[in-house]
């Protein structure tokens, strides 16, 4: 079926309009009704659902509709259009068991009409992208960047090869001059002869120093600018990971994200050279047979020999390798956490334990590596023996080619230099391969960590800067990463924006998780959270950052100065305002009194303040950022009672339209709020006007009454 076939009666503009500015508020996409209106007619199309469609790509770049039949539809899918005559309809949810589907219709009148068999499902440019990508290649996103940083530079890399040519062809050079000095030269003692050839050769060996400089210059420059590229790219990429599903052993990351040097050094080491030089092994190969006749059999038969040592190894010993990767990656995890941990482990004795997992962690990498050394030893010694061998063959069959007068003393001694370069560069193919295994391995892992799901995904386009940001949550369940059971579960919440909400509960009950899940730090597992009628994980980070603040329980600061702590993410604001900032949260009387002001150095890890002033700079820099709601994580935990009454006026000196949101157990902060909801066990227990809170709180009403009372307050 066409889609001119699905809708029969034609809609109006005012009618597209508004359900392309609707399905795009609930799609995390932003367009005002004037722009959908506008798109509406700037298309033409044979039926209204290709008109539709045509408006949607015009107005979104690269998004796309695709018809689906309702039968196929999955809830991944939603929202999605369905169509009616003169109508669009937002589909929100499918018909399950005794449930109907969930169809939102603008005119629904006293009987809502029924929908087309098909469904219009918008497809972000990301998602079309990313699926052609994955059919096509099944590559993982570190791959993919390395291969499209190579392609970029492959002239240079090009060059490279060209150059290794050179260096080749001079190798040949000196053969011929060791054959001409003894069949020519030595016999009929030519000096003159001799001091050309040599001469010859000397202006050979100074091209050749010359070309291999270049190729090093080049190696050095193709190496350089890749490695900027990447490294960025990686950069932005671990930075960009969804801090909840992201591997949680922050050390272990790091040491993996770190391979990415045996990445970069595979495509940029001098190795790489042995594979310019290789099909110049059949060119040594094929002068030998010119110069000695039968002496090349010699090559052709070593040849594979050295190839199946190095082979011979290769499994063994990239096992071993890749066993040594993790456990070294282990090491790095568990040293990290040692130093970053140093202060705990001290005080409560702990560093025999750490000792001993270092400890046994030290064994298996020595264990491995005298495995890896072992096994490389074999490799190289029998290797080197086998060309000896070699070089004896060639000697010997070169002797009887002499003999049959088919061979002078100078070709044998040119076939010799050639033989043994020849088998030398074979020989570092083993070398290569296992190079090519440690930086696939690590590409494996990195592929691995980028796959986790990210911030900077395409299409997280949300904002709107009229709509009032009121939050709200639906069906939310939240689990932490490899946990089995929800950590937090809560069906419904809405938050209108200037709503002033204590978070209260038990230690462990969820209040973090919510506060979190709240200001778009966390992503839900199930459910979703909206901020203004968007969903907060469609919105734009860069906007949800400037509209949402949020003050962890723990602020850990950068090592810099105090001003850059200040002022990180923000746009240089102006001395007065971060001195009236200071003010504000009270940091003032802390930065007059440093001889250093506002240039305090901080330390590595953010020592160099004191928990409480690390908590006042975490709060002056939200009150830089000017956000329009602010979610605060027990904000008072470390402040001593008079920053605490300087805090807790500030806030509630908030305009009225800014919403605050915060968790505490200290019940003076009652006071701020005029909603209480405390969860229990990561269940919404109660939702209630703070009030009633209060009214238990000084046993103005009996606690089982309130309790009954509020739990079906809202
Ligand atoms: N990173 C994590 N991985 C797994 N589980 C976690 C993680 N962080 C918290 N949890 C679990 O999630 C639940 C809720 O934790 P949360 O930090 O939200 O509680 P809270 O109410 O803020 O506690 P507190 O008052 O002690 O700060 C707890 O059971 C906790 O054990």
């Amino acid at each position: 079926m066409t889609q001119s076939e699905i809708l029969p009666a034609p809609l109006s503009a005012e009618a597209a309009a508004q359900a392309i500015a609707d399905l795009a508020r609930r799609r995390g996409l932003h367009a005002s009704l004037r722009e959908a209106q506008q798109a509406w007619q700037d298309v033409t199309a044979q039926s209204d659902a290709e008109r539709l469609a045509a408006a949607w790509a015009l107005l979104f770049q690269g998004h796309t509709l695709e018809t689906v039949p309702l039968s196929l539809l999955t809830p991944a899918q939603l929202p999605a259009w369905v169509l009616a005559p003169n109508q669009v309809g937002v589909l929100l949810r499918l018909a399950d068991g005794a449930r109907h589907a969930e169809i939102v219709w603008p005119e629904a009148g006293e009987a809502p009409p029924a929908p087309s068999a098909f469904a219009l499902v918008p497809v972000p440019p990301a998602l079309a992208a990313e699926k052609i990508e994955v059919e096509r290649k099944q590559r993982g996103p570190a791959t993919q960047a390395i291969l499209a940083a190579i392609r970029q530079h492959l002239p240079l890399l090009l060059r490279i090869g060209l150059v290794s040519v050179l260096v080749n062809m001079i190798t040949v050079v000196s053969s011929l001059f060791a054959m001409q000095v003894y069949d020519r030269v030595v016999p009929n003692s030519a000096y003159a002869t001799l001091w050309v050839l040599a001469s010859g050769v000397l202006i050979a060996y100074v091209f050749e120093l010359l070309f291999k400089l270049i190729r090093l210059k080049l190696m050095e420059a193709s190496a350089k600018r890749i490695d900027e590229a990447l490294s960025l790219y990686f950069f932005e990429k671990v930075m960009a990971l969804k801090l909840d599903r992201r591997p949680s052993r922050v050390g272990s990351l790091v040491a993996q994200i770190r391979d990415y040097e045996f990445i970069k050094s595979f495509f940029t080491s001098s190795t790489l050279f042995v594979l310019a030089d290789i099909p110049f092994q059949l060119f040594f190969i094929a002068i030998i047979a010119m110069i000695g006749g039968d002496v090349a059999w010699v090559l052709i038969g070593f040849a594979p020999l050295c190839l199946l040592i190095g082979f011979s190894v290769y499994r063994p010993l990239a096992a071993v390798q890749r066993e040594q990767s993790d456990e070294v990656t282990r090491r790095q995890g568990i040293l990290f956490e040692a130093v970053a941990g140093a202060e705990i482990i001290k005080a409560q004795g702990g560093e025999s334990n750490f000792g001993n997992v270092w400890l046994r962690s030290t064994r298996e990498t020595a264990k491995r590596s005298e495995k890896l050394h072992l096994l490389s030893a074999y490799a190289q010694y029998a290797t080197y023996i086998t060309q000896q061998m070699a070089y004896v063959a060639v000697l010997t069959v070169g002797v009887y080619r002499i003999g049959d007068g088919e061979l002078t003393m100078g070709g044998l001694i040119a076939c010799s230099i050639l033989s043994s370069r020849a088998l030398g560069n074979i020989a570092t193919v083993t070398q290569l391969l296992l190079q090519w295994h440690h930086a696939r391995y690590a590409l494996d892992v990195l592929n691995q960590v980028l796959s986790c799901p990210s911030d900077d995904a395409a299409g997280r386009e949300g904002n709107t800067s009229s709509a009032p940001l009121d939050l709200a949550i639906n069906e939310l369940r939240y689990a932490y990463e490899g946990v089995q059971v929800n950590q937090l579960a809560v069906p419904k919440l809405s938050i209108k924006a200037g709503e002033r909400i204590a978070v209260l509960g038990r230690n462990g009950s969820g209040k973090t998780t919510l506060l979190k899940l709240l200001a778009g730090i966390a992503t839900p597992s199930g459910g979703d959270v909206t901020i203004a009628g968007l969903d907060i994980q469609n919105c734009r980070p860069s906007w949800l950052r400037e509209v949402i603040g949020y003050l962890p329980q723990e602020v850990r600061l950068f090592s810099g100065t105090l001003r850059e702590n200040l002022t990180l993410g923000l746009s240089l604001p102006s001395e007065e305002r971060i001195w009236e900032a200071l003010q504000k949260t009270g940091l003032d009387v802390m930065v007059r009194r440093h001889p250093l002001g506002l240039n305090i150095p901080i330390r590595e890890g953010g020592s160099g303040l004191s928990g409480g002033q690390r908590q006042l700079v975490g709060l002056t820099r939200l009150v830089l950022q000017e956000p329009r709601i602010w979610v605060l994580d027990e904000p008072s935990s470390s402040l001593d009672k008079e920053a605490e009454e300087r805090l807790v006026l500030m806030l509630r000196n908030l305009p009225r339209h800014h919403t605050l949101i915060f968790s505490s157990h200290r019940p003076g902060w009652l006071e701020l709020a005029d909603r209480v909801l405390i969860l229990e066990d990561g269940v919404l227990k109660v939702d209630v006007p703070s009030e009633r809170v209060k009214a238990v709180q000084n046993g103005a009403v009996p606690r089982p009454a309130a309790a009954v009372a509020a739990q079906g307050a809202r």
